[in-house]
């Protein structure tokens, strides 16, 4: 496959560039950029002369449908909103990773992203990509909504007790933290060195986009569950998320090995989750650099509360890794080509 990228300067597209490098059945094309047309990709980026020889092309559509089978779109929200149903409607393949596809509701997405949604029809045509749990859709599908970072991490550790409806509906509480990176890469304030470093902070409290991408999907799997609590926070490193979960478990007699069957039976055949096990806990850097979500969970008996701690990187299986995911589900092969390596650890 042919694939071109388009926001290619940020953070998750320089990702898909790492990753689709080493990609047996993927062939980058061409990147593509708003701002910077002209000049080679490795003048942003430096670490990547001598392996990576492209110069920025300009966003035209039209020409890009005719070179690629795929496009990654790796821009802002409220972008994919019109280039990807311009490339949908040029045959393409489409994998976008902004939030513009993922809400079914155009009234909730313009609510909590404050901008244009896209139109009814093709947020119907857009396929939900959270690989482990939409296989089959993926599969078939020519068009890909890749989920938000916070919530893959976050669905990956409830989808099991969700799905089974074992836990009390209104009792979610998801405490969730980002590295920088989550922000991209353009300077701000709030992702200034001096605001970070030792420092940790809270933001968006009640407000955070991906809060109804997470219920949409809670509520699609169980229908009595469809408001949570979500915070997250900023902390001074560069890549991971861990969502730590709590919420009421409704029966009685569980366990916290009970859990952990439930969670090993669903996650079996689905090689990017490993459940940590023996009430065991997964840091960040157990996972960095990877396609992996880590999940480690413990039953408090006493007070009928579970505890789920759920780890990604967002710059991989939060975004560019999971997209990637969605593409080999898409083509038929082996969901891991590409991307099964050992996280960079320490
Ligand atoms: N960072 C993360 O961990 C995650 C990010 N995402 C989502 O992925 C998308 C990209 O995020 P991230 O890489 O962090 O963002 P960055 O800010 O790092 O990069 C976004 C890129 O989009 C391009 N861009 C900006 N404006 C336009 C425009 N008007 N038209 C076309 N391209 C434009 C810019 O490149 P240029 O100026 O060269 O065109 C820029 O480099 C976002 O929607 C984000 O929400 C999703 C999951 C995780
Ligand atoms: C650390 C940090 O700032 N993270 C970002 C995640 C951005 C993202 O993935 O948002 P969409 O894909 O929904 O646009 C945030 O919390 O908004």
């Amino acid at each position: 496959m042919k694939a071109a990228i388009i926001g290619v300067t940020g953070y998750s597209g320089i990702e898909l560039v790492r990753l689709l490098d080493q990609h047996p059945y993927v062939t980058i094309q061409s990147v593509h950029s708003s701002s910077q047309v002209g000049i080679l990709l490795s003048e942003s980026y430096p670490h990547l002369v001598d392996h990576i020889t492209f110069d920025l092309d300009e966003i035209n559509t039209a020409n890009i449908a005719k070179e690629v089978d795929v496009v990654f779109l790796a821009t802002p929200s409220g972008i994919a909103s019109k280039l990807a149903v311009e490339l949908h409607d040029l045959h393409v393949k489409v994998i976008d990773l902004s939030g513009d596809f993922r809400l079914q509701d155009p009234d909730t997405y313009e609510t909590w992203y404050k901008k244009t949604p896209a139109s009814t029809t093709y947020l119907e045509k857009a396929v939900y990509g959270l690989s482990e749990w939409n296989k089959e859709n993926i599969a078939t599908s020519d068009f890909i909504s890749n989920p938000g970072c916070y919530p893959t991490a976050t669905l990956l550790g409830l989808a099991p007790l969700v799905r089974e409806g074992l836990i009390e509906e209104s009792s979610i509480i998801i405490d969730a933290k980002s590295g920088v990176s989550g922000a991209g890469r353009n300077a701000s304030l709030s992702t200034h060195y001096a605001e970070i470093n030792e420092n940790l902070k809270i933001y968006k409290v009640n407000q955070h986009q991906h809060i109804p991408e997470i219920e949409q999907v809670l509520s699609s799997w169980n229908e009595k569950v469809n408001t949570i609590t979500f915070s997250t926070h900023l902390i001074p490193m560069t890549r991971g998320i861990m969502a730590t979960i709590y919420a009421n478990v409704k029966a009685p007699d569980l366990t916290t090995e009970k859990i952990l069957d439930l969670y090993n039976q669903c996650y079996e055949d689905k090689p990017f989750v490993r459940i940590r096990q023996n009430g065991e806990f997964p840091s960040t850097k157990e996972v960095y650099g990877s396609n992996y979500c880590d999940i480690g969970l413990t039953y408090d008996e006493r007070t009928g509360r579970i505890t789920i701690v759920s780890v990604i990187d967002n710059l991989v299986k939060g975004a560019a890794g999971q997209a990637i995911q969605n593409l080999n589900i898409m083509m038929g092969i082996d969901e891991r080509t590409g991307l099964h390596r050992i996280p960079v650890f320490p």
